[in-house]
């Protein structure tokens, strides 16, 4: 089956946004447009077709990314949908790490908010060529000029206007095209409603000159030829050949080209889908793809190409209802067919291609062959998780992982039932081969489940799901601090773990020594005895379990080595169950003799905040055990960043929200862990005992 597009007709994109700017009233429009998708949902009346999830419908938010395959123009586009909240952040790197190139969606009275900026500079991280939609333009207070000024100065790039409103709030019809200098109008808000050029309106001839001359100028700026043109001969560039310059510019990067509409009106979307052909890059503008061999650090590439071995990478796992597991993949190179055995290199399995779907927004399609470029979902696939790698097996590459972030919040839920309990075993892990940011352990002592996760919303998800998709009927704790647990200094401990059991007697002596690592280096075990392997092997068995609980409060223990040096067995009493117990022992004697701390998650928070509440934004942060890193001014805002423990951040929006009244904005991620003052630490081990 030879491919339907070539490859540089392909668009590999994404659709990124502030939560509710409207990135699914937008994508929705561009399914319609594309005629795929038939009937119009509404996020509003909760029928989106990009929604599958229910909860995603009650919430009217976008969790999950789904990809969607369209047509326009004769080009194939490939939607990654990309969520905009911070509390999925692992959601965003997988689109980003994935696509070729996105579309920012702007509110237009909002502007550059918050998240938007987080979301940018993640772009920014993989190098994702953008381009803006400036959406809502039918709201009261639209500003298309303010926003343009809000990305040049918040965002730090070069916004290009393409295009310029006809009108504004209830009044906004349609646009005028800078590049072509006509207009664009819209004659009815309806669903398909179609635009027609017409003249530029009067009352914007002088707005639109000045326009297209500062958009001449820009671009040529780009490129010395044309420039030279057009000094020389005063001949403006056609525009055919302004709109190459223009997407050769934000292919590097240089610049974002700006467009405007209302997708709730049915304004703007055509244009838009224009431009995503016209200026984002296609998969082979993008290069050859980059990875690793599978032994050594030999770097390997890829070319995007159908004949060369196969690449791509899983970029997301889910559960569907009717198929079983879809594992969605991004071809990199070579081509794949319906009964290829695939290679997972670092789960080291074969992977057997028995189905291949292609997604459209309310459908799906078997096919037999995919190519390169496209995004596709396996069915049924055993063993490959979230940002894993699938090749041809006479040619393994690793392709770079996801950075996965650390989960810092954690919530204890606890079964009903039994029957609940196996139905919430299996859900969970199902749950976590989906979404590598979500953690599950259980604690020892108690025996109770814990979900880590990014954030508050993050978990809430979670269970929500396990109680409508797995049906497991579960008390929920209130959510809290993830902590960990670290030491400080260097420990060596000689442990005997002996003991009567009936007439058995159970004997083990263990010599370890513990000592700190750098942060983020985890936990690591290195074996120096010369105790037997089976023996060695148990008191492994009891590290990697007693790591789970520290000694301070019983949270994980991290950045740690763990040593084992020496030890002693009997022939008859030692059995690798005793060196496990004694390695537990010994593992807590030496934590407590190295100083063993508690370890806080600390965010980096971003507040904007008019001018007058300044005073009161930073009191309050000192006083939640704050750092203010930096304050600066944009536009007529103040903008305070900080670092605060995210144990003093519950609750924080609606304290900002009345010591404002309502005016503030703050948004917050992760940023390290830290040793918690010893009084505060007392008290969260108050809580716990
Ligand atoms: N007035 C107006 N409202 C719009 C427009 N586009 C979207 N909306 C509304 O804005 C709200 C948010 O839109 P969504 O499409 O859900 O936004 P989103 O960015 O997908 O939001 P999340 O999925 O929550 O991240 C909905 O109530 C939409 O009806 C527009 O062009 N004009």
């Amino acid at each position: 089956m030879p491919r339907s597009h070539a490859l540089d007709r392909y668009r590999n994109i994404g659709i990124m946004a502030h939560i509710d700017a409207g990135k699914t009233t937008t994508t929705e429009r561009i399914l319609f447009y594309t005629g795929k998708s038939y009937r119009m949902g509404e996020v509003n009346d909760g029928t989106a077709v990009m929604d599958w999830m229910e909860q995603e419908q009650e919430r009217g938010i976008t969790i999950t990314s789904a990809a969607t395959t369209c047509f326009w123009r004769d080009h194939r586009i490939n939607i990654i949908d990309t969520p905009g909240h911070v509390d999925f952040t692992i959601e965003v790197e997988r689109s980003l790490r994935v696509l070729d190139g996105a579309v920012a969606i702007f509110d237009a009275v909002a502007g550059v908010e918050p998240q938007t900026e987080t979301v940018w500079r993640q772009a920014d991280k993989y190098g994702v060529p953008r381009m803006a939609f400036v959406n809502k333009m039918d709201r009261v207070g639209a500003d298309f000029a303010g926003c343009v000024a809000m990305m040049a100065d918040r965002l730090g790039v070069r916004p290009l206007v393409l295009q310029l409103p006809i009108g504004a709030e209830s009044a906004f019809s349609g646009v005028v095209d800078l590049i072509a200098m006509r207009a664009l109008v819209w004659k009815a808000e309806t669903l398909g409603a179609e635009f027609q050029h017409t003249d530029i309106p009067e009352d914007l001839a002088a707005a639109a000159a000045d326009a297209r001359q500062a958009l001449l100028e820009a671009v040529l700026d780009l490129d010395e030829a044309a420039m030279a043109a057009y000094l020389d001969r005063g001949e403006e560039p056609a525009a055919d050949s302004l709109r190459a310059l223009i997407r050769k510019a934000t292919i590097a990067g240089t610049v974002v080209p700006v467009l405007c509409g209302s997708a709730f009106r049915n304004k703007g979307i055509q244009p838009m889908l224009d431009a995503v052909v016209d200026f984002l890059p296609a998969p082979n503008d993008i290069g050859a793809v980059k990875g690793h061999a599978l032994a050594g650090d030999r770097t390997e590439e890829r070319p995007a190409n159908d004949s060369a071995p196969f690449a791509g990478l899983a970029f997301k796992v889910m559960n569907d209802p009717y198929v079983g597991t879809l594992t969605f993949c991004r071809i990199y190179s070579g081509t794949v067919s319906v009964g290829d055995s695939l290679l997972n290199p670092l789960k080291g399995g074969r992977e057997k291609v028995g189905r291949m779907l292609l997604m459209h927004a309310n459908s799906r399609e078997d096919i037999e062959r995919a190519h390169t470029g496209d995004i596709v979902a396996f069915a049924g696939l055993e063993h490959t998780a979230t940002g894993d790698t699938l090749c041809d097996p006479t040619r393994p590459i690793v392709l770079e992982r996801l950075d996965v972030p650390e989960p810092v919040i954690e919530i204890v839920v606890e079964p009903r039932t039994e029957a609940d309990r196996e139905r919430m075993a299996a859900a969970l892990n199902r749950l976590g081969h989906e979404d590598p940011s979500m953690h599950v352990s259980v604690d020892r002592e108690s025996g109770q489940t814990v979900v880590r996760g990014m954030g508050e919303l993050h978990l809430d998800i979670i269970v929500d799901r396990m109680r409508r998709e797995f049906r497991v009927d579960a008390a929920v704790g209130a959510p809290k601090v993830a902590y960990r647990e670290t030491v400080t200094r260097k420990a060596e401990v000689d442990h005997t773990h002996a003991r009567q059991l009936g007439d058995r007697a159970q004997f083990a002596r263990v010599m370890l020594s513990v000592e700190p690592l750098a942060r983020g280096a985890g936990f690591v075990f290195e074996n120096r005895s010369s105790l037997a392997r089976d023996f060695a092997a148990g008191a492994h068995k009891g590290l990697e379990a007693a790591k789970e609980s520290g000694v301070v409060a019983g949270y994980p223990v991290v950045d740690v080595k763990v040593t084992l040096t020496g030890g002693d067995a009997h022939d008859i009493d030692s059995s690798p169950l005793a060196f496990e117990l004694a390695a537990r022992a010994a593992f807590r004697e030496a934590m407590a003799k190295a100083a063993a701390v508690l370890l806080e998650p600390l965010m980096r928070v971003e507040i904007i905040t008019p001018d007058d509440y300044m005073g009161d934004v930073i009191g309050d942060l000192n006083g939640r055990r704050g750092q203010i890193t930096g304050m600066d001014q944009r536009a007529n805002a103040r903008i305070v960043t900080g670092l605060v423990p995210l144990a003093a951040m519950f609750g924080y929006v609606n304290s900002l929200r009345s010591m404002s009244q309502g005016r503030a904005q703050y948004s917050m991620q992760f940023d390290h862990y830290e040793p918690v003052p010893q009084a505060i630490a007392d008290g969260v081990r108050a809580k716990v005992a």
